[in-house]
């Protein structure tokens, strides 16, 4: 069976794969790429384009072993286990060849050519906790999930009514075999609810923190492929993407960011966002200079970004201090903590805002 969903891609990528540092085990080498030796920005690896979901994902989400992350009183969030990558890579459309190379090496970045897309980092649900907490409210606000992966975070902002959410990740096959799928495995809103009800009782296992994962098991596949044909179908099947008003609200974006960035100055008006969402996305510091710029330019006067990151990225070299540096020189952003966890690995997430109120 062929997992491959049909995009229309709009705008044309560029080669695949790059010269690039890879990892030296399964740690990538920044070394070379560090802040202090690069005078010259970092190159713009994978070319930007735009993905639209063109053909009924139903099979693709029918055979997925889902899980769910129920975190206080907010929506539960449906996504896809990065084991199904593993299992089904053979069969699955991935020009970019990170599913199986991914598999071989054993790693969760490959610099340049993988950037960790595939799996929900720690990261994600401290932020999710953290919106639980502060109860933000996404009601009519433009929302973006830069480096994005799973895409939970934009996930949720559209759940709870956002204008429009935008997803990017470096790789366009993160985006089509795991951020859509996820876009599309929560939308369906009636299900959604439905499920609620009966699965808030027991099935999932509460975690010290709060959060609530539940996973799907193979027994649970097992039952659900041998359901009779006249019964009617699961309720997590999604609807087709013209059918979801929810998919009408986002877009979807593979590519580096500065080649995102260009492709998103170019249309008259360009996005701005009320709320950038990033989560993870600061242990390479030669990313830094596209990554400052990205939110320079798209983030709203008066927006906020929830940066979410650990303290320090063993063997890689970035992590939140020289990220503070980094904003604090180029003197744009203001940064306050919002949540500290102080114990073990230190884990933090960071508000960003503009010094002064743009006029723009
Ligand atoms: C470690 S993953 C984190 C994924 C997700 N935010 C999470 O917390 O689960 C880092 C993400 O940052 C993005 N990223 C990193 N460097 C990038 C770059 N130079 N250009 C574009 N995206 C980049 C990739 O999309 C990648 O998925």
């Amino acid at each position: 069976m062929s997992f491959s969903f049909n995009f229309d891609v709009h705008v044309q990528t560029g080669p695949d794969d790059v010269d690039c540092k890879e990892l030296q085990n399964g740690k990538p080498d920044y070394a070379a790429k560090s802040t202090e030796d690069s005078d010259k920005p970092a190159e713009p690896v994978k070319l930007a384009k735009e993905h639209h979901p063109s053909s009924d994902p139903d099979l693709l989400l029918m055979d997925a072993v889902p899980e769910t992350v129920t975190i206080g009183t907010l929506p539960p969030l449906h996504f896809l286990n990065e084991t199904v990558f593993e299992k089904t890579a053979s069969e699955r459309e991935d020009g970019e060849k990170i599913l199986s190379r991914t598999a071989e090496q054993r790693s969760d970045l490959i610099s340049g050519v993988y950037e960790g897309g595939l799996k929900v980092w720690e990261c994600t649900y401290d932020l999710l906790e953290l919106i639980e907490k502060d109860g933000e409210t996404f009601g009519g606000k433009r929302v973006l999930d830069l480096g994005c992966g799973a895409g939970l975070l934009g996930i949720l902002a559209l759940r709870r009514g956002a204008r429009q959410v935008h997803f990017q990740d470096y790789n366009s096959t993160v985006i089509e075999q795991l951020t859509l799928p996820n876009v599309l495995l929560n939308c369906h809103e009636d299900d959604v609810e439905s499920e609620e009800d009966e699965e808030g009782k027991g099935k999932g296992k509460k975690h010290k923190d709060g959060v609530c994962k539940k996973t799907v098991t193979e027994k649970d596949k097992e039952k659900e492929e041998a359901r009779d044909d006249d019964e009617p179908p699961p309720k997590k099947r999604a609807l087709a993407p013209s059918q979801h008003t929810s998919l009408t609200r986002c877009r979807f974006f593979s590519g580096d960011w500065t080649t995102f960035l260009a492709l998103v100055l170019k249309e008259d008006p360009a996005p701005k966002y009320d709320i950038v969402f990033t989560s993870e996305t600061i242990y390479n510091t030669a990313y830094y200079p596209a990554l400052h710029e990205v939110l320079h330019r798209l983030l709203a006067p008066d927006g906020l970004v929830y940066l979410a990151t650990k303290s320090h990225y063993f063997g890689v070299g970035g992590g939140l201090h020289l990220f503070k540096n980094f904003v604090e020189q180029k003197g744009i952003f203001s940064i306050n903590h919002l949540w500290d966890m102080e114990e073990g690995l230190k884990r933090h997430v960071v508000g960003l805002r503009f010094k002064m109120v743009k006029t723009s």
